[in-house]
């Protein structure tokens, strides 16, 4: 039985899925809890969207068994997506349609009843903020809005459970914030949401996480719990110029000096045994490289440091460059 816990509403057991040789998940496990924002979190190509699909009872496994609300996926599909709401990443909106006929649109897909389509598509409209949007097009909405007019069509139908794959890409921090509340909400409200996201800042809001690389679930559960797991030392290094670090970054990792080097913006994350002896010796290492060090500090790992410890554990490389 894949699921003999009754409180987790979506489970996972050894799931698979190729497409010719490309091992898109390779045997991952998860169980999500009822109420819970749950992130997949992971970097391009993890194996994020193949995952939601075979949850979301989109896309067939090749092997493993899942339950979403006590429904088997193999036998139940049907029941599974009449409970669900599913957001693709690149979720359709009907462009020439307004706010208030994609809704409609929605309810038809989904089936709900007519006489509770009107109140629902008001109260959806009022809760997203879109009420006075709702004669617009939607082409003619900013991406926050259309962000939200997708959610709520998602919701027409009242789901227990949401599937959200990369709702926040190309949106703006403001509106990414705006509907990470609508999420907090609907959690209050009793569902239990998947998402999924490359961003970091994204994962620290969820309750728990699984990050995921190269097909594999690396580590589940809360991202305090998922820091802790970090072994080592971090500082923090700033040089004084771009030109400055990226020489530092190179010659460390020649040098194979440290554990590892990892450029976050206009900074270096060092990773060491000994971050005292670190921060004692290096500056004079460098300044001897002609690198000018501006700035040293100890600082805790974040969920980025982390995932590249984790991945650097299970032989890989994070390849996070985001200078
Ligand atoms: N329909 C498909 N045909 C062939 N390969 C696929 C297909 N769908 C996914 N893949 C491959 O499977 C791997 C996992 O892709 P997936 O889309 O699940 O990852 P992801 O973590 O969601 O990343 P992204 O954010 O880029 O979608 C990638 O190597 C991808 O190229």
């Amino acid at each position: 039985m894949v699921n003999d816990n009754p409180a987790m509403i979506i489970a996972a057991r050894g799931l698979v899925k190729s497409f010719g040789p490309i091992r898109a998940v390779d045997h991952i496990d998860l169980q999500v809890e009822k109420g819970e924002i749950f992130g997949l979190v992971g970097p391009d190509g993890a194996g994020k969207t193949t995952t939601m699909r075979m949850l979301a009872t989109i896309l067939p496994a090749d092997a493993g068994a899942i339950s979403v609300l006590g429904y088997d996926g193999r036998t139940e599909a049907e029941r599974i997506k009449e409970h669900i709401g599913y957001m693709p990443q690149r979720f359709s909106l009907y462009g020439d349609l307004t706010v208030a006929e994609n809704l409609e649109f929605y309810a038809e897909i989904y089936e709900v009843p007519r006489r509770l389509r009107e109140q629902r598509q008001k109260e959806l409209l009022a809760w997203a903020n879109l009420s006075q949007h709702s004669y617009k097009q939607a082409d003619q909405l900013s991406g926050g809005m259309k962000q939200k007019l997708a959610l709520a069509c998602n919701l027409i139908h009242e789901p227990a459970v949401l599937f959200l794959d990369e709702p926040s890409t190309g949106v703006d921090p403001v509106a990414r914030r705006d509907f990470w509340r609508i999420l907090f909400r609907l959690r209050e409200e009793g569902a239990t949401i998947m998402v999924s996201t490359p961003y970091m800042d994204e994962a620290e809001r969820c309750d728990r996480i699984a990050f995921t690389y190269n097909g594999r679930i690396l580590t589940c559960g809360t991202p305090a719990a998922v820091k802790n797991l970090f072994r080592g030392q971090l500082l923090l290094l700033r040089a004084e110029t771009i030109a400055m670090l990226h020489a530092a970054r190179d010659y460390l990792r020649r040098e194979q000096l440290l554990a590892d080097v990892l450029i976050y913006g206009d900074a270096l994350h060092l990773v060491t045994d000994d971050a005292l002896e670190t921060a004692r010796l290096l500056p004079g290492l460098l300044e001897r490289q002609g690198i000018r060090v501006t700035h040293l500090q100890p600082i805790p790992p974040s969920l980025e440091d982390t995932f590249a410890y984790l991945v650097r554990q299970a032989g890989g490389f994070a390849g996070r460059e985001s200078s």
